[in-house]
C-alpha cells in the first residue's frame, strides 16, 4: 500500500502539530465511510498520512490490513498505539481527542438528531449497498438488478432524512453549524448523486445541503476526486 502525505485544514497551534504527525488515515478515495472520517479531520485541523487500500484491488482483505481491521473495511485511523476502525467510532475518538471545532452540539435534542441522522446513513443505507453486498447482487441478478437494489435503498432512507430534517435544518443539517450529521450526510448525498444516478428533485433539504457542503474547505478537500489515489 503506497503511502502519501496529506497536508489539509493546517491546525494553529505547534503543540497540536506535535500530536498530528501520528494520524494515518488507511482510506479509499470512492469510499463513503473514508470521506466522513477525512472531513472531520479536515475541520478539525488534523493532518494526516494518508495510506490507500485499493478496494477494487481486495487490499482490504490482505492480511498486512486485517492486522489492522479483523472486519476487512476501510477507514482506519492509527494515532500512535491507538488502531480504530469504523468511521463513527474514530469521528467520536477525534472529538474526544481533538475538541476543537466540536462536532457535536450540547443540546441533547440537537445531539440526539444528529445521531438519528448519523444512524440512518451508517445503519439503514450504507450497508446495504457496500461494494461486497453489490458485487454478490450483480454475481447473482445482473448489473440491473443491483442499481434498482440501490436506488430503493437510497431513495427509503432520503425520504426518512428529508422528513426528519425538514423540523431541524438551518444552513446545515442540524442549524447553522457543521455537526456530526453534516459529515455523515455529505458522503452519502454525494454518492447517491455521483454513482447511483438517483434523482435529488425528490430531496431538496438534502440538494441544498449538498450545495452549501462543498462552499467549505474540509468538505471540498476530503472529496473523492482530491485524494491522492483518485481513480486507482
Ligand atoms: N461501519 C463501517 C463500515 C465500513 C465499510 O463498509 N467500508 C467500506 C467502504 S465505505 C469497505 O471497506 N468496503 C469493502 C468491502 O465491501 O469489501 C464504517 O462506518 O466505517
Amino acid at each position: 500500500m503506497a503511502s502519501a502525505s496529506v497536508v489539509v485544514g493546517v491546525g494553529e497551534a505547534e503543540e497540536e502539530e506535535e500530536h498530528n504527525n501520528k494520524l494515518i488515515l488507511y482510506s479509499f478515495w470512492r469510499s463513503s465511510c473514508s470521506f466522513r472520517v477525512r472531513i472531520a479531520l479536515n475541520f478539525k485541523g488534523l493532518k494526516y498520512d494518508y495510506k490507500p487500500v485499493n478496494l477494487l484491488k481486495g487490499e482490504q482483505s490482505h492480511p498486512e490490513f486485517l492486522k489492522l481491521n479483523p472486519v476487512g473495511f476501510v477507514p482506519v485511523l492509527v494515532d500512535g498505539p491507538a488502531v480504530i476502525s469504523d468511521s463513527f467510532a474514530i469521528i467520536m475518538y477525534l472529538e474526544d481527542k481533538y475538541p476543537q471545532h466540536p462536532l457535536l452540539p450540547t443540546d441533547i435534542h440537537k445531539r440526539a438528531i444528529n445521531f438519528q441522522v448519523v444512524s440512518i446513513v451508517s445503519s439503514s443505507i450504507q450497508p446495504l449497498q457496500n461494494l461486497s453486498l453489490l458485487t454478490y447482487i450483480e454475481g447473482k441478478a445482473g448489473p440491473d438488478e443491483k442499481l434498482s437494489w440501490v436506488q430503493s435503498v437510497i431513495k427509503k432512507g432520503f425520504t426518512a432524512l428529508e422528513k426528519l430534517l425538514k423540523e431541524h435544518t438551518g444552513r446545515f443539517a442540524t442549524g447553522d453549524e457543521v455537526f456530526m450529521a453534516d459529515i455523515f450526510l455529505a458522503p452519502q448525498i454525494h454518492s447517491a448523486f455521483k454513482k447511483f444516478n438517483i434523482d435529488m428533485t425528490e430531496f431538496p433539504t438534502l440538494s441544498r445541503l449538498h450545495e452549501t457542503y462543498y462552499e467549505i474547505p474540509a468538505f471540498r478537500e476530503a472529496l473523492p476526486e482530491n485524494q491522492p489515489d483518485a481513480a486507482g
